[in-house]
């Protein structure tokens, strides 16, 4: 548990902060006080996971760097101004790079979102990650969370100690977001250099640019800046597929689809007792013939296959180049594999298992 610290603690803290540059909490500026407080500020309960937001290398030029060195702690003291958009509460979740984000860490997450809700500990939640998987996290927790405070994700391009690192600017617009009454009933939100994005549309697209989220499909949900945070897109009714009580979620495998494309990976998939696959397919979620004979095989053993795409933008429609209904396929519409992958996985372990149903999920708003 966490404590409550005294005014004087504070004080020094900001006084810190103000003469501190923006990398600062990367160079040894000591852990503060996890809960920073000033009265009647919304409560921002801060839960960090790791990431090159929490990134350290040994010169500011380093190349290579550790993901997930620097605590939230430490990664909130180097962001001047914080304290006075919310009360912020921090918990460290993990300290992991995010191509090592796993179920355990979200079923963390997630009950520790529904707990701080159910008994009114924070008015919104911020989390820090990797970006590498973010949209994943994001988009998992905006499927299980069902609530209308808001759930915000923010993360880093460059390391703490990089020039010009990214963490400080995204954490302070995380925050400035997640204090935004407007925020509110618009399920999870990912805030990275100025834009806000939606769970369901949000994407990492570039391997290094600091602009690497888009939402290919459906744009940014709003923008902020540090005098201003604006929606563009309307609210989102709630709601949510529950968690299951063993935290297993089912093995769904993506299969990525290429010229040359035998049946090969689907037979080997479906002997390995998975219960779900995706296809990354080619342009509007296309296999070869001698795939779609597997995916055949696969659906008549029992497994649900739904049709993605590995193009990265565009829906994939039902029907249009391959017989969904014939076949008994869902189409995994805006969502990309990894994302069809995680509905999937929840829509069975809720007992959905028949092709109709699940397509009805995944075309919701569609
Ligand atoms: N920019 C980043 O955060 C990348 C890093 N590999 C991660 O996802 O943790």
């Amino acid at each position: 548990m966490v404590s409550v610290r005294g005014l004087p603690i504070l004080a020094a803290i900001l006084g810190v902060a103000s003469v501190m540059p923006v990398y600062s909490y990367a160079e040894g500026a000591g852990a503060p006080p996890a809960v920073h407080q000033q009265v009647s500020l919304p409560r921002v309960l801060v839960l960090a996971t790791g990431g090159t937001i929490s990134g350290k290398a040994d010169t500011r030029s380093a190349i290579g760097y550790d993901a997930g060195a620097v605590t939230g702690e430490q990664l909130i003291a180097g962001v001047p101004g914080v304290e006075k958009l919310a009360q912020l509460q921090v918990e460290q979740i993990s300290n992991i790079a995010s191509q090592n984000m796993n179920s355990q860490v979200w079923f963390k997450l997630a009950e520790r979102i529904r707990r701080a809700f159910a008994n009114n500990e924070a008015d919104a939640v911020v989390i820090t990650h990797g970006t590498d998987t973010m949209e994943e996290t994001a988009f998992f927790l905006d499927n299980v969370i069902g609530d209308a405070r808001p759930v915000i994700l923010t993360g880093a391009m460059r390391p703490s100690t990089a020039i010009s690192a990214d963490g400080p600017a995204n954490m302070y617009e995380a925050v400035k977001v997640a204090v935004d009454p407007q925020a509110r009933g618009r399920g999870v939100l990912v805030v990275l250099n100025d834009e806000v994005q939606s769970a369901r549309g949000v994407s990492k697209m570039h391997t290094t640019a600091l602009q690497t989220f888009h939402s290919p499909n459906l744009g940014p949900v709003g923008y902020v800046d540090p005098a201003s945070v604006r929606f563009v897109a309307p609210a989102k009714p709630q709601q949510h597929l529950d968690l299951p009580a063993d935290h297993k979620l089912p093995r769904v495998q993506i299969v990525y689809a290429h010229a040359d494309m035998d049946a090969q990976q689907i037979d080997d998939a479906v002997k390995g007792g998975v219960r779900g696959i995706v296809i990354a397919g080619m342009g509007d979620g296309n296999v070869s013939t001698d795939a779609l004979a597997g995916i055949e095989r696969a659906t008549k053993a029992g497994v649900v296959v739904v049709r993605s795409t590995r193009v990265g933008n565009g829906f994939v429609n039902r029907d249009v180049e391959v017989d969904d209904d014939h076949y008994g396929l869902v189409a995994s519409m805006d969502l990309n594999p990894q994302k069809a992958r995680i509905l999937l996985q929840l829509l069975l372990a809720n007992g959905k298992t028949a092709a109709a149903d699940i397509q009805k999920v995944f075309s919701v708003g569609f």
